[in-house]
């Protein structure tokens, strides 16, 4: 690893200035690995990736559903980074069992949403190849975050701020910006930057810079709690 992060350090990689949390950590790998991680990534067979208006992923640890996932052990590749990951803390002392890749082509993006109840309410994401901006919405349904109702606002009124995600960083979500807040990535082929881009301090990118996006790889890493003993599955008598 690049940064050598612990436990203890995390605080100093909050974001500050936007609702609690997210930390984001610059050049959390190093251009060797962010190379090997990529390589593992198309290296994998065909079948693995799922193409979606968008966006294209891969689903690693198993499909995630309401009354349980059934496990599927991860990649080597993969257990490296969820293990140093897991070992912060961040999980509530579980080891992250979910991988999500995301390939992203230049102008590609993906819609406002939230990550939901079936993932314990942390996400962590590795961003490799190139940089994308993280846009934080406030949730339509949710007045009691602002004053006004959000019902009638446009997206472009109910964007708060954003993150830049430069590759070989780190990015970890919690607390209100998990579970309050909507997070997408516009379909755009070029970023201007802004104030409102909340980590700016952090990046290496020059504020008034217009950021031209390439293919974007994230791993996106999270724990889900509720799975399922595969062993009860191939019992005798089934
Ligand atoms: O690619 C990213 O950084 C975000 C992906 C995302 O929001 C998701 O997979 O839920
Ligand atoms: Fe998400």
């Amino acid at each position: 690893m690049q940064t050598c992060l612990r436990a203890s350090d995390l605080d100093s990689f909050l974001v500050d200035k936007i609702p609690r949390a997210a930390y984001y950590i610059p050049d959390y790998i190093s251009e060797q690995e962010e190379e090997y991680l990529v390589r593992q990534v198309y290296n994998a067979p065909k079948p693995k990736w799922t193409q979606l208006s968008g966006r294209k992923l891969q689903n690693w640890g198993g499909l995630p559903h309401p009354r349980g996932m059934v496990p599927e052990k991860l990649p080597a590749w993969l257990r490296v980074y969820t293990e140093k990951i897991s070992s912060l803390g961040v999980f509530g002392g579980n080891s992250a069992n979910h991988v999500l890749v995301n390939e992203y082509k230049a102008g590609e993006g993906i819609m406002p949403h939230e990550d939901g109840p079936l993932y314990y309410p942390t996400v962590t994401t590795i961003s490799l190849g190139a940089h994308i901006l993280l846009d934080f919405y406030l949730p339509v349904d949710q007045e009691s975050l602002e004053e006004q109702h959000q019902v009638n606002k446009t997206e472009e009124q109910r964007h708060v701020f954003s993150l830049l995600l430069e590759p070989r960083s780190l990015l970890l979500l919690r607390e209100d910006l998990y579970t309050s807040y909507l997070h997408g990535i516009r379909p755009v082929t070029c970023d201007a930057l802004s104030p409102r881009v909340a980590n700016l301090e952090r990046c290496h990118a020059h504020p008034d810079h217009m950021l031209q996006r390439g293919t974007r790889v994230s791993l996106t890493i999270r724990y889900v709690p509720k799975v399922l003993k595969t062993s009860l599955f191939l019992g005798k008598g089934r």
